[in-house]
């Protein structure tokens, strides 16, 4: 297999970079059609998919070159509409080469699923029934799901929270349920509601939400990832680094700038996967202020060499069957390009493109601020909208980029002037 670290990628065509990736991947050439967008999802297979369909909104999907985690070289597939994404990710992907890449481990792949019980007189009381019927309560759940249970999953264990904030308490029984390669909803929110019955049995109280939790705090990744002092610009950038960091884990508004930064590169392989982009995101957020305060998801230290040390906890219920995964055929292709054969290893690496992106983002504000790198690559973005095509969009950045001026004003200007008609 190539190694993913390639001077210069980004220089490569698109049709130059598709080769190299589907060498790597084995990718055939109806694979290779999918992807360039010359044998797109049909409009009949999107009408299966979602409602009152139309037609599609396309998204680039770009691959991060440089990531290795856990010593296992891979191309990142990202989807995203924003400029410079890519190129940070995979700027700090090489940063971290030198050290060894990312590495990544997970809390396994238990999902909540919720059942909210109302009409509760005594709630300790109907707390023990639920746990003396936990086996009935589970036999139940898992002959719903024989294949899940076949491979290892299924309702796996029970726990009851009493609610008694409010006018009347309310129990809130949670199904702890082993979802394995999938991400789980539907799979838990099937077990809820065929277990309701039996839990209204059980207790006195009536049942009103079975639900699955998007605070996936038992299918966490963790993932760490070190910078040399020196490759990244030396002690100072180290420092201001850390500095910024430590705003964005006291200040709610920079914490949300921060994360939004980890977020850039994780829905981007979330949704390049045909993953439930809301689903990680409410997860991540809601796990940010766990403590009560909204926080960064991620952690800048300095080690004893003075080296650059990134963390980050965070869930990650990430499939690689069900839901989208398998019905988009470009995320059955991004899928394949990871080489993924777990769950688990794609939150591995999306977790680790997370903090590839922050790191991104901070060395950029640490250093010469964000709109330098960003806005050289925004520049094309710009630039088509203010009608260049692909006989001028070269020179026509190459302008702005020199002027200092990458606005979209001075781009039309450009544009309208001799130099850019040609
Ligand atoms: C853009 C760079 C990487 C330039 O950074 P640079 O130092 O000028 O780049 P370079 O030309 O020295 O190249 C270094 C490496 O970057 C990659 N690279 C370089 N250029 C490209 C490109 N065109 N396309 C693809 N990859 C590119 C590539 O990997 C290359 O090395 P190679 O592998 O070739 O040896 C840097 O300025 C950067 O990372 N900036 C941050 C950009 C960013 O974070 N964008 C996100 C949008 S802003 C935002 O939403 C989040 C934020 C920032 O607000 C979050 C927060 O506040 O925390
Ligand atoms: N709050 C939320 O987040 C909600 C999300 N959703 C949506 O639910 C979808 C995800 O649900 P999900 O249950 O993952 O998807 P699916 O129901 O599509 O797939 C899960 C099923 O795949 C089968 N399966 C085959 N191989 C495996 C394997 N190796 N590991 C695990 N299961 C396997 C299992 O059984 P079997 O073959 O019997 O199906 C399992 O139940 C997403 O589209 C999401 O957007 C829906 C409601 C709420």
């Amino acid at each position: 297999m190539t190694g993913t670290r390639i001077p210069g990628f980004y220089n490569l065509s698109p049709e130059e970079r598709l080769d190299l990736i589907a060498e790597t991947a084995n990718l055939t050439e109806d694979e290779k059609k999918v992807l360039m967008g010359l044998s797109p999802l049909s409009i009949t297979r999107a009408n299966r998919m979602v409602e009152n369909v139309i037609g599609f909104i396309p998204i680039p999907l770009g691959v991060a070159a440089n990531f290795k985690v856990n010593n296992k070289e891979t191309f990142v597939p990202m989807a995203t509409e924003e400029p410079s994404v890519i190129a940070a990710a995979s700027h700090a992907a090489k940063l971290a080469y030198e050290t060894g890449g990312f590495f990544a481990t997970t809390t396994g792949s238990i999902m909540r699923g919720q059942i909210q019980l109302t009409n509760i007189q005594n709630p300790y009381g109907e707390m023990a029934r639920l746990y003396e019927n936990k086996g009935r309560i589970l036999e139940l759940c898992n002959e719903q799901d024989p294949t899940l249970v076949s491979l290892g999953g299924g309702a796996k264990d029970i726990e009851v929270h009493i609610i008694e904030e409010g006018e009347s308490p309310m129990i809130v029984l949670h199904l702890l349920v082993d979802t394995r390669d999938a991400m789980g909803a539907n799979a838990v929110n099937t077990m809820a509601e065929a277990v309701a019955p039996l839990i209204e049995s059980i207790t006195h109280g009536r049942v009103n939400l079975r639900i699955i939790s998007n605070l996936a705090d038992k299918r966490l990744v963790r993932v760490r990832g070190e910078f040399k002092r020196e490759t990244i610009g030396g002690a100072k950038v180290v420092n201001d680094i850390i500095e910024a960091y430590k705003l964005a884990d006291v200040d709610p508004y920079r914490a949300t700038t921060h994360n939004k930064g980890i977020m850039n590169g994780i829905s981007a392989v979330v949704l390049a996967t045909g993953n439930d982009t809301r689903a990680i995101e409410a997860g991540a957020h809601a796990y940010a202020a766990r403590s009560g305060r909204y926080r960064s998801l991620t952690h800048w230290e300095k080690n004893h060499e003075g080296d650059l040390v990134g963390t980050m906890e965070i869930p990650m219920a990430v499939g690689i069957v069900g839901g989208g995964t398998k019905s988009n055929p470009v995320a059955n292709l991004a899928l394949k390009v990871l080489g993924v054969k777990t769950a688990e290893e794609l939150a591995g690496i999306i977790a680790a493109t997370g903090l590839a992106q922050n790191f991104g983002g901070l060395k950029a504000l640490a250093t010469e601020g964000i709109q330098k790198g960003h806005m050289a690559l925004h520049a094309r973005s710009l630039a088509l909208m203010a009608g260049a095509d692909e006989s001028n969009i070269d020179a026509i950045v190459e302008r702005a980029v020199q002027d200092q001026d990458v606005r979209y004003d001075h781009i039309l200007a450009i544009i309208n002037s001799e130099e850019g008609r040609g």
